[in-house]
Order: C-alpha cells, then sequence, then structure tokens
C-alpha cells in the first residue's frame, strides 16, 4: 500500500498519452538548471515509458489509482535494464510562436565520453544553446536510438569494422543492420501532447526530416548544425554527406 501523501504529490505530474500503438506515460515537468558554457539556464525536464516496460498496466483507471498503482509496479519493472527517453524544454513551449527542436539520438561514445569520432557531443551541447538563445524549444534525448537504432554493443563491433577502412553505412550493413533503424514514434508523441503549433527542426539530415514530416510532425522550417570538424570525425562527416545525402551546403570540411 503506497502511502496517500506520496500518491498525492507524484500525481499531479503524471499524465499518460494514449495512441493507436499503446499508451505512454509522462512524468514532468521538473526544473533542471543546466550548466551550458557557465550559465545556468533552467529547463523543464519530462521522461515518459510506454506502458509495455511496467510489470502489469491497469487500463481505465481513474488517475490516482493508475499513480498507485504504476508507483506499485516501479521497484519490480527493472526499468535500469531498460532504455527511457527524455525531453529538456526551454522557454513558453506551447505558446511560442516558433520553437525549435532537436531529435537527439543518443551517442554514449559522443555524449558521455567526448569522443571526436562522430559529431554528437557537440551537436547535443550546441542544440541546448541555439534553443536557449532562441528563447523557446526543446530537446529530445532519445535512449533507444544508440548507434542509430543498432545498439551500443553492435556500435562497438561496427567500429572495429570502421577502423579497417569501413564507412558507417557499410558496416551497419555487414553486421546485418539497415543503415539508419531508429523510430520517432514515442517523441513525436510526446512532442504532440506539449506543442501543437510548427516548430523549426535542428538538423543536417534529410532522412530524419522526411521521416518526422511523414510521422506526423509539424515541421515548418530546418535549422543545419554541423561543427567541430577534425580529423577523428572527417571520414564519419563525409560518410553523412556522400552516402546518406546530408545537406551538405552548410558545411565546410577542412
Ligand atoms: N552505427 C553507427 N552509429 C554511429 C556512429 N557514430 C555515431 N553514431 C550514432 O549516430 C547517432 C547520431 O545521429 P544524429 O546525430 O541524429 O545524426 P544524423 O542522423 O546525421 O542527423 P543530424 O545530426 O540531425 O543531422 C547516434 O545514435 C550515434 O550513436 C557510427 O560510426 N556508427
Amino acid at each position: 500500500m503506497i502511502d496517500e501523501k506520496i500518491v498525492g504529490i507524484l500525481d499531479d505530474r503524471i499524465e499518460t498519452i494514449k495512441s493507436k500503438n499503446g499508451t505512454l506515460i509522462l512524468v514532468g515537468p521538473i526544473q533542471l538548471p543546466v550548466n551550458l558554457e557557465g550559465e545556468t539556464h533552467t529547463f523543464k525536464w519530462y521522461c515518459w515509458l510506454p506502458c509495455k516496460d511496467l510489470v502489469h498496466t491497469k487500463g481505465g483507471c481513474k488517475n490516482k489509482e493508475r499513480t498507485e498503482f504504476l508507483i506499485e509496479q516501479l521497484s519490480a519493472s527493472n526499468l535500469a535494464e531498460k532504455q527511457q527517453s527524455s525531453a529538456l524544454v526551454y522557454g513558453d513551449f506551447a505558446g511560442s510562436p516558433d520553437a525549435l527542436i532537436r531529435m537527439h539520438s543518443i551517442c554514449h561514445t559522443g555524449d558521455i565520453f567526448g569522443s571526436k569520432r562522430c559529431d554528437c557531443g557537440f551537436q547535443l551541447h550546441q542544440s541546448m544553446k541555439m534553443i536557449t538563445s532562441h528563447g523557446a524549444g526543446a530537446l529530445f534525448y532519445l535512449a533507444n536510438h544508440e548507434g542509430r537504432g543498432i545498439g551500443l554493443f553492435s556500435k562497438a563491433m561496427a567500429y572495429i569494422l570502421q577502423e579497417k577502412g569501413y564507412d558507417t553505412v557499410e558496416a551497419n550493413l555487414e553486421l546485418g543492420f539497415k543503415d539508419d533503424v531508429r523510430s520517432y514514434e514515442e517523441a513525436l508523441l510526446v512532442l504532440a501532447h506539449l506543442r501543437s503549433k510548427p516548430v523549426t527542426l535542428i538538423t543536417n539530415n534529410p532522412r530524419k526530416l522526411s521521416a518526422l514530416k511523414a510521422s506526423g510532425m509539424n515541421v515548418e522550417d530546418r535549422v543545419p548544425l554541423w561543427g567541430d570538424i577534425s580529423e577523428f570525425n572527417r571520414k564519419y562527416l563525409e560518410t553523412k554527406v556522400n552516402r546518406s545525402g546530408h545537406f551538405a551546403e552548410e558545411l565546410t570540411i577542412p
């Protein structure tokens, strides 16, 4: 039995988002002060969970019952073994006429370790800076997208192939994957829940742009995000342009 007071505290900040493919449980907003190059910017942080990741789910509950049931499931659901994605929201996200969106795929090596083999760490921090300078926007951090959806272990194997001359696309294909197996469905449901007005997408990837538009994202515009180019990621970036068709007009590879 969960303490009623605990249920009351959490219930205010838990919502369910229903779609034809299932239900997401969204928790937030949570104040998150973030250090961006010495300046503190406060984001609103949301995290979500597909209902199927819980041990059991109970349909049709009233809010308080649902929240109590959810808390009861948590400790047995082994959520640390699964991936949970989240969103950092900035400014008047629902109301602002234009908002910048970054759909950022997790990159353990680039985002956490600062690896220079890719541009992911740079893109993560730069997009947060772009969103705060713009005044309104959201960064979706997609935790089940590692290695463009192949997973961290497979990405490690792909890196070994790349050391032997295979490019990013070839390495994925040689390991039996498609080049890009990412799904944006859950993130789009959360986005639609938080904002209905059009957005500007931060990306260099035309396939990401079309996939998101095809899934119903209300994208009005796109802004590029190239940078942190070095001898270590030159081939990776050239492969993006030459094999994956990335918009190259804003890119200068020295
Ligand atoms: N398979 C594989 N994935 C990689 C490699 N380097 C980085 N990644 C992954 O690529 C993903 C980053 O993709 P994005 O930053 O969305 O890049 P993008 O698809 O080019 O799109 P934009 O950055 O939006 O232009 C992350 O999940 C990384 O883990 C690699 O060499 N092989």
